[in-house]
């Protein structure tokens, strides 16, 4: 990423976080389409309740990015709307292929379809949250997600752990090479046009992360055959700067938390989902919003989705940029965190909505 990357080659690839390993849920339903055993059934409080709110997935903003690279004014005023009333957008003409998009979808689904001991071949070790698996499972007690993951570091390249990539089906590495590349391009666009409406130089942002991480986590949601009692992926916010989701289409599942309903994005066709993370909120000082997010199940079809998180190198030291903050109130909403410690501490933990940023929270006295 020239001149921005001052950290180099010879950096040891870092280690994430454990998580205790748990049966793979596509394997379980194979034994038994109709179970859904206890450890899966959240409490009554938890579960996707019957409310729908398809009306709303219409208002979720759609940005056209083609505007966004021209510099159109409107679309940025769009941009910074989306960022501080939703924390979500669906970008369209977004620049990346067609054909890349189906062939990460074609290789991906192949990959799920394999025998179990052909995917276990990668499978994610105890103490670190690379290859096929589950993260953020941090207790026996824990109520699991109805899903399994792949989950990989793709940049830098020498932070990669080739021995979690699959071998199979053939060309899937280039193919999550090829894919992952195409993200990274569009995710540090878009960030120049965070920038701007930031108030900053385009470049900004990317300079501020010392070097642009990116890890990609393709979830895998099999059917289930009482989706009302399960969560497919727990509430949570991203702890990336900002993440690009991938979507099957006509499979719906992701569902956001906007004025405390549970709103679904649903896909459109070839267009890819941005969210802004924790990174952006806490360099905001809370103007845009990493918002709360969550995955249902679906008692019929499988849904696969990818994300590709956006994240600054482990030594960045995290607080609100001085312009961010109200000149007259001067208050601060987050301190400086080590963004090392701040991942590390998010993925030591269960998923648990917004709990996790309370560590880089001001305290603010009662
Ligand atoms: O499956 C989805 O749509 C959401 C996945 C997600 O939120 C994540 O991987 O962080
Ligand atoms: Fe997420």
């Amino acid at each position: 990423m020239g001149s921005n990357e001052t950290f180099t080659d010879n950096e040891e690839a870092p280690t994430y976080a454990p998580s205790v390993p748990v049966p793979n849920v596509q394997e379980l339903i194979k034994e038994d389409p109709l179970q859904v055993p206890q450890r899966y059934v959240r409490e009554p409080e938890d579960r996707p309740n019957d409310t729908d709110m398809s009306h709303l997935s219409s208002l979720v903003p759609v940005i056209d990015f083609s505007l966004l690279l021209m510099g159109n004014k409107e679309e940025l005023n769009k941009l910074d709307l989306a960022c501080q009333d939703w924390g979500f957008f669906q970008v369209i003409n977004h620049g990346v292929a067609k054909e890349v998009l189906q062939k990460m979808k074609d290789a991906a689904a192949e990959f799920f379809e394999l025998p179990l001991e052909e995917k276990n071949k990668i499978v994610m070790p105890s103490n670190d949250i690379q290859g096929y698996g589950h993260a953020y499972v941090v207790s026996d007690e824990q109520i699991l997600d109805w899903s399994d993951a792949l989950i990989l570091v793709v940049h830098p390249s020498h932070y990669r752990k080739l021995k979690f990539w699959p071998n199979s089906p053939k060309g899937i590495q280039e193919i999550i090479e090829e894919y992952s590349n195409a993200i990274r391009k569009l995710g540090t666009e878009l960030l120049e046009s965070i920038s701007l409406i930031m108030g900053m130089e385009k470049e900004a942002l990317l300079g501020l992360h010392k070097q642009l991480i990116q890890a990609y986590r393709v979830n895998y949601y099999p059917p289930c055959s009482k989706p009302d009692q399960v969560i497919g992926v727990s509430p949570h916010s991203d702890t990336s700067t900002i993440t690009i989701l991938m979507q099957d289409d006509g499979v719906c599942g992701l569902q956001l938390k906007h004025n405390n309903e549970w709103v679904p994005v649903n896909p459109i066709p070839d267009a890819l989902v941005v969210n802004v993370g924790d990174v952006i909120e806490m360099w905001s000082n809370g103007k845009y919003k990493s918002i709360e997010h969550r995955a249902v199940a679906n008692d019929n079809k499988a849904r696969v989705s990818y994300a590709s998180f956006l994240f600054p190198h482990d030594e960045v030291e995290i607080e609100p940029l001085k312009h961010m903050i109200h000149p007259k109130t001067k208050q601060q909403v987050y301190k400086r965190v080590k963004y090392g410690d701040y991942l590390r501490n998010s993925m030591n933990r269960k998923m648990e909505g917004k709990a996790h940023t309370q560590m880089a929270k001001v305290e603010t006295l009662a």
